[in-house]
């Protein structure tokens, strides 16, 4: 018999349930047991729902309270000394400090850096590993979640970060090899596997998705000795996970490590299969990733079934098993739930409930149950219609990508004249301060939407609490002496939705909420179909702003390839084309906002670093025209109109042709958690254009002080010209409170000052 087993749930809960209980035991309104025991529901219902979904075993220990990555850390005891000392006070104070930092009782503590889960929107926290870093098993959580399955009647497979894994994704902050600390790190693997095995788990899930990268052979080395250890360790049997990519680059070895099971993702990469059979270990059983951990759209069955026979065919049905590509962690949880959406579009979608039943429909089919043949047949139709509907191709925009010439795609001169056209327009000061754009999205702001949303509010009081809104937010930066205003976002959900929501060919969810980092959680819009821009998105809110002020007031739009990248994409067309689309339709938005006078405009491309294809030699193309849609949305301008644009969480290093190539007239990029490392690549590749590199760590509510940000200012003027430097925070304010915000912008401005009095004396 094939089952189906799940890699990994969404834990934040279909209303978001995780994120308000943590929430409120962060403001102090809840007890560490509270916040256990709505953990502890959450998980329950989970297991519950994925089994009456079809899951013949479930995943547990994929469950978090903040980050897995950050879990399996603090799981070895690999805590930075800084923290030590809360975690002996309180483990879960602790734990959530390394987080989010912590700013009390006389302590000071920077968080541990976020960076992104491969090239997901998921956000995890980067262990810190040190020389000789000892490791040891610390609390009990994967055994009790486990135990707690157990008793609940679930079929629980725990779910563990892989070692080699783990130490790939951590940084020494000390120079030394992460991989050395393996054999230490082996020795309490090994021992909670048989804590694992003597409370009756027969399998565990070891996630290995760093067996899908460009691998050398300290790498391919340390696999090797990981897993003939683990194997030795008399534990559970061990599923190796790898998705995101293919393993074919990696074989022979990778599939023929010493697990009694391997996962492969069959959505990214069904071209692997053939090979992975070949390699693949004999008795070794087989885990298809058959359906989309990462999209929305229902699954192919036909195909999927196939694929899965053919496997059979080789191996027998008995070492089969079916399952998501990946964790779902990166998918809503119920699409039926989406009244919302026309009726068509949504049988269209599968979320992780409704891909469950799909893995079950594959798994009966192949086991031979004639029931399945219904479905299938359903699932045919649904994909015929979606392939034929009007709803998703329009003439009218693939005329537009057609007639795009490579002059479209070209600022008018280089950036040495627009500077000083720019300059001689503005007149900005040395180290010209600006924000990132958004400014604290607070629950006021949040229950308005949601009032005018259920109609307890009309349009015209709603864009009235929204002019409120953003004239304070002017004022205050006026007040603070900031250079160039933004005029704060208030009327924007988020950068994405709001985005989507305005455009044709997008649709947009009520409940299609999915974790990005911590509490913070997302609702990707859906591209379905061709995308237009009825009418103009921003151009109200800014000149509004711009009216407020004679100070220049800069425009804000989401770039078109993170509006790509944040978005569940349709999988009818490569995402080249859909993102052309997108381009179009905002370089529309950039012409009208210039028209209406706003001369500085920023286009955040947050994600174009994360869509970087996970192969090298796959990174080209994709650069190409990622930055080719960016230059088409921003180059309908004139020499005088100044182009911001911003990224945060971005390794710069090895793309920083690709950042050059776009040409913005000025770059915001995130550098302050990781102490201006980030500026080297700027530096030693010569990056013409201007720069601000954040100062000021906006996702930590911790303040820092005019000499922390004059430090890193100055550390920036020791790789850049000085009138390259621009100052800014990090990233938009919009998880900020009030009073944490203008203290720490005070403080920056202040900072900016200093360095400017410092210049002038030089
Ligand atoms: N798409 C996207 N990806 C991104 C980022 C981003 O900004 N957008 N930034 C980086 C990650 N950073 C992030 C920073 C903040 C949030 C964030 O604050 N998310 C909000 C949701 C934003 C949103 O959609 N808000 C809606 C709904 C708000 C809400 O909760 N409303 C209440 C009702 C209001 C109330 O009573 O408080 C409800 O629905 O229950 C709105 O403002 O309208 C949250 O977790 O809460 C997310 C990601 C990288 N990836
Ligand atoms: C994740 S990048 C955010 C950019 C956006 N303009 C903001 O300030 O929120
Ligand atoms: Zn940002």
């Amino acid at each position: 018999m094939t089952t189906v087993c799940n890699l990994g749930f969404p834990r934040i809960g279909l209303r978001r349930e995780l994120k308000k209980a943590v929430e409120a035991y962060w403001r102090g309104d809840s007890t560490a047991g509270q916040l256990h025991d709505q953990a502890r529901a959450l998980r329950l219902r989970h297991w519950q729902l994925q089994h009456a979904a079809g899951a013949d075993v479930v995943p547990c220990n994929d469950f978090s309270l903040y980050d897995h990555v950050l879990d399996t850390a603090v799981l070895f005891d690999a805590i930075p000394a800084r923290y030590r000392p809360l975690f002996d006070a309180d483990p879960l104070r602790g734990y959530f400090s390394m987080a989010r930092g912590w700013q009390d009782d006389g302590l000071d503590l920077p968080a541990l850096e976020m960076t992104k889960w491969f090239d997901t929107n998921y956000h995890y926290l980067v262990p810190e590993l040190e020389r000789g870093q000892s490791f040891r098993l610390r609390g009990d959580k994967p055994l009790a979640e486990f135990i707690e399955a157990r008793d609940a009647g679930a079929r629980a497979r725990p779910v563990l970060l892989g070692p080699v894994s783990f130490l790939l994704l951590s940084k020494c902050v000390d120079g030394s090899q992460a991989l050395d600390l393996l054999p230490a790190l082996l020795t309490a693997y090994a021992q909670l596997l048989a804590q694992l095995r003597d409370a009756g788990a027969q399998w565990v899930q070891l996630d290995e998705p760093c067996l899908v990268l460009d691998l050398g052979d300290a790498e391919r080395r340390a696999y090797e000795e990981a897993y003939h250890t683990l194997a030795d360790a008399a534990g559970p049997k061990l599923l190796l996970a790898t998705y995101f990519g293919t393993l074919e680059h990696n074989l022979p070895w990778a599939a023929s490590l010493p697990a009694q099971g391997l996962h492969v993702d069959l959505v990214r990469a069904p071209g692997q299969l053939d090979a992975v059979l070949g390699a693949l270990r004999e008795d070794c059983v087989l885990s298809l990733g058959l359906v989309d951990g990462r999209n929305i759209w229902r699954a192919d069955l036909d195909r999927a079934v196939l694929l899965a026979r053919s496997a059979a065919d080789r191996l027998g049905k008995e070492r089969l098993q079916v399952a998501p590509s990946c964790s779902m962690l990166h998918v809503p949880i119920d699409a039926s739930l989406e009244t919302g959406l026309a009726t068509e579009l949504r049988g269209w979608l599968a979320f992780a409930k409704e891909k469950l039943s799909e893995l079950r429909v594959v798994a009966d089919a192949l086991n031979g149950l004639a029931s399945a043949n219904a479905t299938l047949e359903l699932a045919r139709e649904r994909l015929q219609q979606r392939r034929r509907s009007r709803r998703v191709h329009r003439a009218e925009v693939a005329a537009r990508v057609e007639a795009l010439t490579p002059d479209d795609a070209r600022r008018k001169s280089p950036y040495a004249q627009r500077s000083a056209l720019q300059q001689r327009r503005y007149g900005l000061p040395a180290f010209p301060t600006t924000t990132i754009g958004s400014f604290p999205q607070t629950p006021e702001v949040r229950k308005a939407r949601a009032a005018f949303r259920a109609g307890r509010l009309d349009e015209s009081q709603y864009v009235q609490f929204l002019e409120q809104q953003t004239a304070h937010c002017v004022q205050v930066q006026e007040q603070i002496g900031i250079d160039v205003l933004v005029h704060g976002e208030f009327e924007r959900n988020d950068m994405v939705e709001y985005f989507g929501e305005q455009l044709e060919g997008f649709a947009f969810t009520r409940n299609g909420w999915v974790q990005s980092y911590g509490s913070r959680c997302v609702k990707p819009p859906i591209i379905y179909g061709d995308v237009s821009r009825p009418a103009p998105m921003t151009v109200r809110w800014s000149t509004y702003a711009q009216s407020l002020t004679q100070r220049p007031m800069k425009g804000m739009l989401t770039g078109p390839v993170t509006l790509l990248q944040w978005s569940f994409v349709r999988d009818d067309q490569p995402r080249a084309d859909t993102c052309r689309q997108i381009a179009i339709a905002l370089r529309d938005e950039v012409a009208d906002l210039e028209a209406a006078g706003i001369g500085i405009i920023q286009v955040d491309e947050p994600a174009l670093r994360e869509g970087l294809p996970l192969l090298r030699k796959d990174w080209d193309a994709y650069l190409e025209w990622a930055v080719e849609c960016f230059r088409i949305t921003t180059s309908p301008v004139d020499d005088e109109t100044q182009i911001h644009t911003h990224m945060c969480y971005s390794e710069f290093n090895d793309i920083i042709e690709a950042v050059a190539a776009m040409d913005a007239d000025v770059i915001s990029i995130e550098t302050s958690r990781s102490r201006m490392e980030l500026l080297d690549a700027f530096a030693q590749f010569r990056y013409p254009n201007a720069i601000g590199p954040g100062i000021y760590d906006i996702h930590s509510p911790r303040i820092p002080d005019r000499d922390e940000m004059g430090d890193l200012l100055r550390k920036a003027t020791s790789v850049l010209a000085v009138d390259q430097i621009w100052v800014n925070p990090d990233c938009g304010l919009k998880t900020r409170g009030w009073a944490e915000t203008t203290a720490a912008l005070e403080a920056m401005v202040a900072a900016a000052k200093e360095l400017r009095l410092d210049q002038a004396a030089a």
